[in-house]
């Protein structure tokens, strides 16, 4: 008898969380104010993050940027405390775990608890597997993937100490589906999204409900990052590669309407749904008509041009 009032409920409660993701669809949901809180964004000296950045501090969010690049995440500070929000920076290799939470410790102590983090920060390999050098393959796991754990256990805790944060995972739709010759970066941005999808679920099994947690899979960002990633021609001007700044405000949307999940653009959904839905077959002939199975090949091309010896030439 409990049983079955227990999956009537279920049944209304399914219904009505899927009745407010359309409502939210078509309806601006209300968003929260982050004045005053404090936001660290990893990656922060690059494209999308420095966007990241901009928009947390028109919000009035106070920053920590977090980047290897020194120089680059100055750059982005400097824009930012034009906006005149405060404004530190650390320069942190995210492929090493003591890095992390070495400059975690010094955030604590001379910052305070952040309650916003948005691990933004990302790389690909961009070779061939069986020609890529084994460092650069670990790399992107270690970036785009372990960085997550060390990250999460170094802010977590004083999240849940207050019952109050907000954990922002810039994860890939090849996070989702996938293509060829990007191995590394689906691998690590799969782990992401599982990462991502376990930690919101451990939350609120339980009941820290005052820590949300928001996904975000892009499509191509026009950044520099794959460039020379295209589909088939004709069909380019209907999905073209994201603005990055269109990005950011997407994904800004869903952050600050503490949604859980965005692709962007919407078609991602279906492509990653048709992935589940479909046998193996169906998606390699879709992805076949669309371009998408080899829509890396110039990418890597392109990459390999940049590189040498398993060397990363500096620009
Ligand atoms: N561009 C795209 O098409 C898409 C990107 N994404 C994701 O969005 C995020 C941002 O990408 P995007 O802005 O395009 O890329 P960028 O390369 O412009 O920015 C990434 C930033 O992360 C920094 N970074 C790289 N490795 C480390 C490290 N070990 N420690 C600290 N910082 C590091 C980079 O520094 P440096 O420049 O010195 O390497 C750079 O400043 C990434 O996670 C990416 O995977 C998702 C979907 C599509
Ligand atoms: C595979 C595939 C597609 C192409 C996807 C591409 C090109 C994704 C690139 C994503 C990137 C670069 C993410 C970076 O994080 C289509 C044509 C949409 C639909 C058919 C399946």
């Amino acid at each position: 008898m409990i049983l079955i009032v227990d999956l009537l409920l279920m049944i209304i409660d399914v219904t009505y969380s899927i009745l407010c993701a359309v409502v939210r669809t078509f309806l601006h949901p209300r968003l929260k104010s982050i004045d005053g809180e404090l936001c660290l964004i990893t990656g922060a000296g690059g494209v999308l993050g420095r966007l990241f950045v901009l928009e947390f501090a028109k919000e009035g969010a106070h920053l920590v940027l977090w980047d290897c690049d020194t120089a680059a995440n100055e750059r982005t500070a400097q824009l930012a405390r034009e906006l005149g929000v405060e404004v530190r920076t650390y320069t942190v290799d995210l492929s090493k775990r003591q890095s992390i939470y070495d400059a975690a410790e010094r955030v604590r102590a001379e910052v305070g608890d952040v309650s916003i983090l948005v691990n933004n920060a990302g790389v690909v390999a961009g070779r061939r597997l069986l020609e890529c050098p084994d460092e650069l393959l670990e790399r992107t796991l270690l970036v785009n993937c372990h960085a997550l754990f060390w990250m999460t256990k170094a802010f977590l805790p004083q999240m849940k100490a207050r019952n109050h944060g907000h954990i922002v995972t810039i994860a890939s739709a090849l996070g989702l589906f996938t293509t060829a010759c990007v191995e590394d970066y689906c691998a690590s941005k799969f782990g992401a999204v599982g990462f991502h999808e376990s930690l919101a679920h451990e939350l609120r099994a339980e009941n820290h409900d005052g820590i949300k947690t928001t996904l975000v899979c892009p499509y191509i960002v026009d950044t520099g990052m794959f460039s020379g990633c295209e589909i088939r021609k004709e069909i380019r001007n209907l999905i073209p590669p994201l603005e990055p700044l269109y990005t950011v405000q997407q994904s800004m949307k869903a952050i600050l309407g503490e949604q859980e999940m965005i692709c962007i653009p919407r078609i991602m959904y279906i492509v990653f749904i048709a992935r589940a839905l479909l046998p193996w077959e169906a998606n390699v002939v879709a992805y076949r008509f669309t371009g998408g199975d080899k829509c890396m090949m110039p990418f890597i091309k392109n990459a390999e041009t940049k590189t040498s010896g398993g060397h990363i030439q500096s620009s």
